[in-house]
């Protein structure tokens, strides 16, 4: 089987049960924006998995180089190196909320949470972004990331239409799912999610 087994799931939950938020949306849809917002409105941990994958990125190990050909390419990472990245953060951190951004990105992503960590998320944010305002956002970022550029974004685009949909539809079928429309203003985009999260109360 391509996942781990019972023997190293629920650690995590067997200690507590820390109440996790999944942030979804495009490249340069302003997940890592608003996660910031979050964290510090509402006391969550944000745990970025593109940044853990870009930690893990800068070894100089067969992974690391393993995950820079993938992020260069734009595809997505094998979900059982990036589960376990999230694992230890989750694991090394005593917070009792989190923020996961950037997952889950595929079906396989979100099995693999499931199967290797034994938990659900209790809340999905989709941060929804026309395609021209994400390109226009990831190429003025400007933090040297080698794959803001506009061949891997072409590339990183359509593994997100083909990957992110069946993802979106799981959980808006389970009732998890909160879209927001990711147009206009930093502060306006927050001012929607401090609503959400302030009713929510987590
Ligand atoms: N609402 C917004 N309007 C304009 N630019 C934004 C907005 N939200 C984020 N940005 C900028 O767009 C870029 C991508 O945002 P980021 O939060 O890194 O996106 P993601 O994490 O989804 O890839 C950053 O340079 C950020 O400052
Ligand atoms: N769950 C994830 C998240 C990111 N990634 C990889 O990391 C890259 C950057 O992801 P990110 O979330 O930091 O950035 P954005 O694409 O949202 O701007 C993706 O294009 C994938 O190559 C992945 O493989 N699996």
């Amino acid at each position: 089987m391509l996942f781990a087994t019972d023997a190293v799931k629920d650690d995590i939950t067997a200690s507590r049960r820390p109440f996790i938020t999944f942030v979804l949306g495009g490249p340069g849809s302003g997940k890592g924006t608003q996660c910031a917002r979050i964290a510090s409105a509402f006391g969550f941990a944000h745990l970025s998995a593109g940044d853990l994958l870009r930690e893990e990125m800068s070894c100089d190990s067969k992974k690391g180089k393993l995950i820079r050909d993938i992020i260069m390419e734009g595809k997505i990472v094998p979900s059982e190196i990036t589960v376990h990245l999230i694992k230890e953060a989750i694991m090394s951190s005593s917070a009792d909320r989190f923020l996961i951004d950037g997952f889950p990105r595929s079906e396989e992503n979100r099995i693999a949470f499931e199967t290797i960590i034994g938990v659900e998320p209790n809340l999905v944010l989709f941060f929804d972004c026309p395609e021209e305002e994400m390109v226009k956002r990831v190429l003025g970022r400007n933090q040297g990331r080698i794959d803001d550029n506009i061949e891997t974004i072409k590339k990183r685009l359509k593994v997100f239409e083909m990957l992110n949909l069946p993802v979106i539809n799981y959980y808006s079928a389970k009732g998890k799912l909160y879209k927001i429309n990711a147009t206009g203003t930093v502060d306006e985009i927050f001012e929607k999610v401090r609503h959400l999260f302030g009713s929510l109360r987590p």
